[in-house]
């Protein structure tokens, strides 16, 4: 990763996040903005080595839902099946305006996807309801969401990159 100044809102933002002292110490330098309109999700996958060993996510606009999947090579039976369906564990609800964090066996056990959908029914396979304003049998409508996945790369390039004119 070849390092760049951040724009400054996201500053303000990654500097509260600093103060919070959930990198370890460590500042953030690695911002990914996604847009989802209804409907539109993002398939079950792992972060990878780069971010590890924790990614924070601001949630904006529309609530969604967090699905964790177990691993192919979990070892556990319900790893075994290559059905996604099967292989799901349990969901998080991402309120809007809330802060999410991914680490320990959340980020090293499972895959983590959102399902390409308008509408939910709040059941209790989720995991933080207790948390939050949802009942089970609720039903609830997705709209545009944004989220800001703030996270920090260890090894960035000691180089500049010059756009525009050389
Ligand atoms: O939009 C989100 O909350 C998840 C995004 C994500 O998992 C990713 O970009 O790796
Ligand atoms: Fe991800």
């Amino acid at each position: 990763m070849i390092p760049e100044k951040m724009p400054e809102w996201l500053d303000v933002l990654i500097q509260r996040l600093s103060g919070l002292d959930v990198f370890d110490g460590k500042i953030p330098n690695h911002v990914l903005v996604n847009e989802y309109e209804a409907g539109q999700g993002i398939m079950p996958h792992e972060d990878g080595p780069l971010f590890h060993p924790v990614i924070s996510t601001l949630n904006i606009g529309s609530y969604t839902f967090l699905d964790f999947y177990y691993h192919i090579s979990d070892g556990t039976s319900q790893a075994e099946s290559c059905a996604e369906q099967e292989r799901y564990f349990m969901s998080l609800f991402l309120q809007p305006r809330s802060l999410l964090l991914i680490k320990s066996d959340m980020y090293n056990r499972f895959l983590h996807g959102i399902g390409p959908k308008t509408q939910d029914v709040i059941t209790d396979k989720i995991g933080n309801l207790g948390f939050c304003d949802a009942s089970v049998g609720e039903v609830m409508e997705r709209q545009r969401r944004i989220s800001l996945t703030i996270r920090h790369v260890p090894h960035t390039l000691k180089v500049k990159l010059k756009l525009g004119k050389t």
